[in-house]
Formats: structure tokens, C-alpha cells, sequence
């Protein structure tokens, strides 16, 4: 098993008594890639926000290794429109060398950018620029709040395959919040749907099947999810008969929750 990076151990946030983020158990080890789905208001980018340490949890205990390098990438690039900025000064801000600046800009297909001006860049570029600013810190985890917002949707699957690159070059962990279902599910290792708490997690393949999931989502979604990722679990005899496949894994690691309320 890999280094153990995170651990969420019965987080729970509350904003005036009322919980947005109950009793969550998590952990999240090098090399994973989790995705935290949930309709809005569902508590994602608090708890994100309790990893990174900038949400005091109200219970339970936020557990990070021992010097945890952490690479945020926010969901925009909010910057004043009047304050003349390049990529190269932006990156540069962040304390490290040019060289080591222009080597992230170039792993994030932007390197071509960095004379440039952040006011010019089109929205996919911005992205880009904030996942390189994130990584030139050579992070252990990195920590993505719909990174692909506002980019288009061919734009959207080169960005997650860059992620996962990303992922296997650094050998980091990876948490990101998306509402990108279908691309999500091709990306990641493993979904958590959150609302509040944990209603069901696992592969992706899987999570589309389950009840708290279609309770969450709706059936539509669920059911579009299920045909994309439908996987045979059978097998034919010779003469074209199914037969059952043991064979098949079942969902791997697929955990559901019981004893709460699905909203
Ligand atoms: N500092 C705060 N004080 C009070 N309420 C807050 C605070 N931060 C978040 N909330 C509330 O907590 C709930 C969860 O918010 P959060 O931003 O974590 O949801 P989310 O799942 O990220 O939503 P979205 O998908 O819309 O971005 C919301 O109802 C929000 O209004």
C-alpha cells in the first residue's frame, strides 16, 4: 500500500449548528486519484478547504504526513484587470527559480506562454497556468476545485489526461472536486458522492448503480453513466449461451453508507 497522505477521520463542519460536511471518514494515499462529486451545496469545497487547513473542522481530526507538500489549484484565476502581470512574473511570485518555473509551464502545454500577459490568456490556458504554478512547488498531494471550469469540452478531457499524467510523473496524490460526471468517470480512480456526508463511493464504473447515487443525481444521469461505462460481466459458451463469469471482479472497494438519511 502507498504512503498514507490523508486522513479524514469523522470530519465534521457545521455553519451555525448546521452540519455542511457529517462525519466524513476518507483517506487518500500517494498515487490516488479521488473525485469528490455532490450537487451544490454539498459540503466539496469545505471539506477541501479542511485539507488544505483553511476550515477549522467543528469534530474529528484532519491527519496530514508528516511535511506534506500541498499544490492548490482554485476553480479561477482572479486577478486585478488593471495590474499589468505576466505569466513569467506570476510564476515567479511563487519564489522558485525561472528555470524551474518554465519547466511546470512546459509539463502543462504552456511553456510557449511565458512572456505572455495572465490578462490574454483564454480560459483553458488560465487553467493550465494555475496547475503549473501549483506544481512547481513539487507537491505530495494536489488538491483541484473544478479544475476545468470554464473550459471547452475537448479542452475539459485533455485537462483531467494531463492530471493523471501528472499524477504518475510526480507519484502524488490527487483530490479534485468536478461536476464534470462523464469525464470524472473516465479519469479517476475512485468517486466519492458527496451530500454532506458520504452517500456512496467506489470505482467509477460502479457508483453509477448505486441507489444513493440515483437518489442524488436522478435516474437520467445515473443511467447515462451506467450505459457509458457499462462493463460485460459475462461470458458466452460455444454456442453463444451467457454463462455467469466469476471471473468478473466485483466493485472493487465500493462502499455505500447506511444508517444516514439520503437528501
Ligand atoms: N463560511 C461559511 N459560513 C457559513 N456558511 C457557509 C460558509 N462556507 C460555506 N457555507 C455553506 O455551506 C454549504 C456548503 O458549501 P460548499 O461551498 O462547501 O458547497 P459545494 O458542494 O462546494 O457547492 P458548489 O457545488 O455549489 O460549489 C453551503 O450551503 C454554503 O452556503
Amino acid at each position: 500500500m502507498n504512503e498514507l497522505l490523508v486522513t479524514l477521520d469523522d470530519l465534521t463542519v457545521a455553519f451555525d449548528d448546521r452540519p455542511v460536511v457529517d462525519h466524513v471518514n476518507l483517506k487518500v494515499h500517494r498515487g490516488d486519484i479521488l473525485t469528490i462529486i455532490g450537487p451544490n451545496g454539498a459540503g466539496k469545497t469545505t471539506l477541501i478547504k479542511a485539507v488544505l487547513g483553511l476550515q477549522k473542522p467543528t469534530r474529528g481530526v484532519v491527519s496530514l504526513a508528516r511535511k506534506l507538500v500541498i499544490g492548490y489549484v482554485p476553480q479561477h484565476l482572479t486577478l486585478e484587470s488593471t495590474l499589468p502581470l505576466s505569466v513569467k512574473r506570476f510564476m515567479m511570485l511563487t519564489g522558485r527559480s525561472e528555470p524551474d518555473c518554465q519547466a511546470a509551464l512546459s509539463k502543462t502545454g504552456v511553456g510557449h506562454l511565458f512572456n505572455a500577459s495572465v490578462h490574454h490568456l483564454s480560459g483553458g490556458e488560465k487553467q493550465r497556468l494555475l496547475l503549473a504554478r501549483a506544481l512547481v512547488r513539487k507537491p505530495d498531494l494536489l488538491v483541484l476545485d473544478e479544475p476545468a471550469q470554464g473550459v471547452d469540452i475537448n479542452g475539459q478531457a485533455s485537462l483531467y489526461e494531463l492530471i493523471r499524467q501528472l499524477r504518475d510523473e510526480l507519484n502524488c496524490g490527487v483530490i479534485m472536486i468536478s461536476h464534470d460526471l462523464h469525464l470524472v468517470m473516465a479519469a479517476t480512480d475512485q468517486v466519492i458522492c458527496l451530500n454532506q456526508h458520504i452517500c456512496c463511493s467506489g470505482h467509477p464504473a460502479d457508483i453509477s448503480h448505486d441507489p444513493a447515487f440515483i437518489e442524488t443525481f436522478g435516474t437520467q444521469v445515473a443511467e447515462s453513466l451506467a450505459v457509458y461505462h457499462h462493463r460485460h460481466n459475462h461470458s458466452h459458451d460455444l454456442h453463444g449461451d451467457v454463462v455467469e463469469d466469476t471471473s468478473v471482479a466485483s466493485p472493487s472497494g465500493h462502499q455505500e453508507c447506511s444508517g444516514h438519511a439520503h437528501h
